[in-house]
């Protein structure tokens, strides 16, 4: 409201246009009870049927110059409209932009609330319209009746005043419901639209009960805010019924009173001319304008101007933040899947820069999936901190992350469509030729042909499981994404199907992170990082090699049974000689523990340690020598 007047204030000349317009619109309002009263009294009641006529000549007139009005007024209404548009078009253009400075979708903002302006553009003429129709009007037919019977004017003010007020009263609840309403509204829509984005991902994971179940309570929260608003609009034909009919009644139930008191029949058939025609009809728009189309201008207004407002913090999409480059970094980064569960990372460092080719290798169920996890972002560190391009991850929205990082699992998604919609899932605007360069990096040629091309249909389970995953793998090379994350996303490749992918990937640009299915997998990366539930080792395949044994397990299960190392025991698991040591821990310090005993289980290598210790009998725990 405050805008709206001070909006107002700035455009004087217009406003007393338009009053004077209006003014000149309500002249038959004022005419229109007197006309007809003498009319009724010095025409056709006293028998001079002309000059009846010529009253209600006068009248018609009256009426012809008041449409003359109503026409001007119309033209005053666009020197205030349209000012007032261009205002909240500058105000939000210039929050979008700023918006977008800041790195949001500025363009999403300026085709919502352009919308939302048009609204308040309409709504406003209509309330100006409304307001000061219902002013003049009113105004001019209570002068009107005070002229032709004072007493009666007196009489049917009160309950005027009464229906007034009580609308008053009620407004501010009106637009409180009415804001809960478009708040719910706009809820569902938001969600809704996720979820029918999202339908065919939705249905693919059988996910459809939890997402109708996630879209009821704003369903429910969208009916009940509109019955609200409803029960609302019932109050209104309440003020209604007091300021515009209880007058009429008044004047039918006071009429033999008054005719005794001296008032013709004529002035009383003018006083309800005036009620009929010129009180009731300036209500009815008043009440039923501002109750809906005002009180949604407030609510929409409101909003505009919270949208847009004065500094770029204040933009709606300000506070997403962007990544400046794909650089990882973990410092201290522990996690664990519950309060008091063994940390499955933990007190881990590590750095990764453009061009970067890691490794991860480890025994199953050791960490190696939530790792890389928490360097997409899906999950977040209990303690410590993970960044991308300097950004904390846990500071980006999804949309942002999935810009700046892919991640393929071993369970590769194909969905039922063509296999140009599901190679271009994460970059809808790829061309055909940016499908080929993907599609012949990865290796995926041969499929493509022999489905017939990228229009043809993919039905997944009509894949094995390595095609789907070359499926994704090649979505994934499309990606803007430049972190690359491989979660054992080859492990149903042939070995050189392995090779040709991982290759496409390094030779991408960013950084390139693999959980290791195959020792050539571990072979092919820069650096190696080997984690064993306590530790976590950086280091090459030379190095590891030469002083983890752990890792020396691992590799030679890969290669496939054979000697067992030639090392000592000590040696085996107590030397860490030109390894760079990324993770700490007091028992890996004091020598405690190195190798869960889960862990060892999962490796399923309990064979090979009671080999490699034949004397021990506890295959539980290997303790590091002192
Ligand atoms: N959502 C979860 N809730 C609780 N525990 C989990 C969850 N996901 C994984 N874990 C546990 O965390 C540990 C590490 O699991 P993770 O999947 O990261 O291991 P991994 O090294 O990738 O295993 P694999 O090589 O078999 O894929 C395991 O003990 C696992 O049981």
């Amino acid at each position: 409201m405050r805008y709206l007047l001070r909006f107002l204030r700035r455009h004087p000349a217009e406003l007393g246009r338009l009053a004077w317009w209006s003014a000149v619109e309500a002249v038959p309002a004022v005419l229109s009870g007197q006309a007809v009263a003498h009319a009724v009294d010095r025409g056709f009641l006293a028998g001079q049927p002309r000059t009846g006529l010529a009253w209600l000549g006068l009248l018609a007139a009256a009426v012809v110059l008041g449409a003359a009005g109503t026409r001007n007024t119309y033209r005053c209404l666009a020197g205030l409209a349209e000012p007032l548009r261009d205002d909240l078009v500058t105000r939000v253009v210039g929050g979008a932009l700023r918006s977008a400075a800041g790195g949001g979708d500025g363009r999403g903002a300026v085709a919502r609330l352009t919308h939302q302006v048009e609204i308040v553009r309409d709504t406003f003429a209509g309330a100006v319209m409304t307001l000061r129709g219902f002013l003049f009007a009113v105004t001019g037919a209570l002068l009107g009746l005070a002229a032709l019977a004072p007493r009666l004017a007196l009489a049917v003010a009160a309950p005027i005043l009464a229906g007034l007020a009580l609308f008053a009263a009620t407004l501010p609840a009106m637009v409180a419901r009415q804001r809960a309403y478009v708040h719910a509204d706009e809820e569902l829509a938001d969600r809704a639209g996720l979820a029918f984005a999202g339908l065919r991902d939705v249905v693919a994971c059988g996910a459809e009960d939890r997402v109708a179940a996630a879209l009821a309570g704003p369903v429910d929260g969208q009916a009940a805010a509109e019955r609200a608003v409803a029960r609302m609009t019932a109050v209104r034909g309440l003020s209604l019924a007091v300021a515009g009919w209880l007058p009429v009644v008044v004047v039918l139930l006071a009429t033999p009173w008054l005719i005794r008191g001296g008032l013709t029949a004529g002035a009383v058939l003018g006083a309800l001319t005036y009620l009929l025609h010129g009180v009731q009809p300036a209500l009815n728009t008043l009440i039923g304008g501002l109750g809906g189309g005002g009180v949604r201008l407030t609510v929409t207004l409101e909003r505009i101007l919270r949208a847009a407002g004065p500094g770029p913090a204040a933009g709606p999409a300000s506070a997403a933040r962007q990544p400046d480059t794909a650089d990882v970094s973990l410092r201290g980064v522990t996690f664990s899947y519950g309060r008091h569960a063994e940390p499955v990372v933990r007190d881990l460092d590590l750095d990764l820069r453009d061009g970067d080719h890691l490794a991860i290798v480890g025994p199953s169920g050791i960490g190696k999936s939530t790792l890389v996890a928490l360097l997409a972002g899906t999950l977040r560190p209990g303690r410590g901190e993970a960044r991308l391009g300097g950004t904390r991850l846990a500071d980006l929205d999804a949309r942002t992350l999935a810009r700046h990082r892919v991640l393929i699992p071993q369970e590769a998604y194909v969905f039922s469509g063509t296999l140009r919609d599901n190679l271009r899932y994460l970059r809808p605007a790829a061309t055909d030729r940016d499908l080929d360069r993907a599609v012949d990096a990865v290796g995926l040629r041969d499929l493509v042909e022999r489905l017939g091309g990228y229009p043809a249909t993919v039905t997944p389970d009509r894949l094995s499981a390595g095609e789907r995953q070359l499926v994704a793998l090649a979505r994934a090379y499309l990606s803007p994404a430049r972190l690359a994350l491989l979660d054992e996303a080859t492990c149903h490749l042939d070995a050189a199907g392995e090779a040709r992918a991982e290759r496409a990937f390094a030779d991408r640009p960013g950084p390139l992170v693999v959980v290791a299915h195959r020792v050539t997998s571990a072979l092919r990366a820069d650096r190696i990082l080997l984690l064993d539930g306590r530790n976590a080792i950086l280091g090459t395949d030379e190095s590891l090699r030469r002083t983890a044994p752990l890792y020396r397990a691992i590799v030679g299960h890969w290669d496939g049974p054979g000697p067992a190392p030639s090392a000592e025991p000590a040696r085996l698991l107590g030397e860490t000689d030109g390894l760079q040591p990324v993770a700490r821990t007091g028992l890996a310090e004091n020598g405690g523990d190195v190798v869960a005993d889960g862990a060892w289980r999962q490796m399923q290598l309990r064979g090979d340690l009671l080999r490699r210790h034949p004397g021990r009998d506890d295959t539980e725990h290997v303790q590091l020598p002192r």
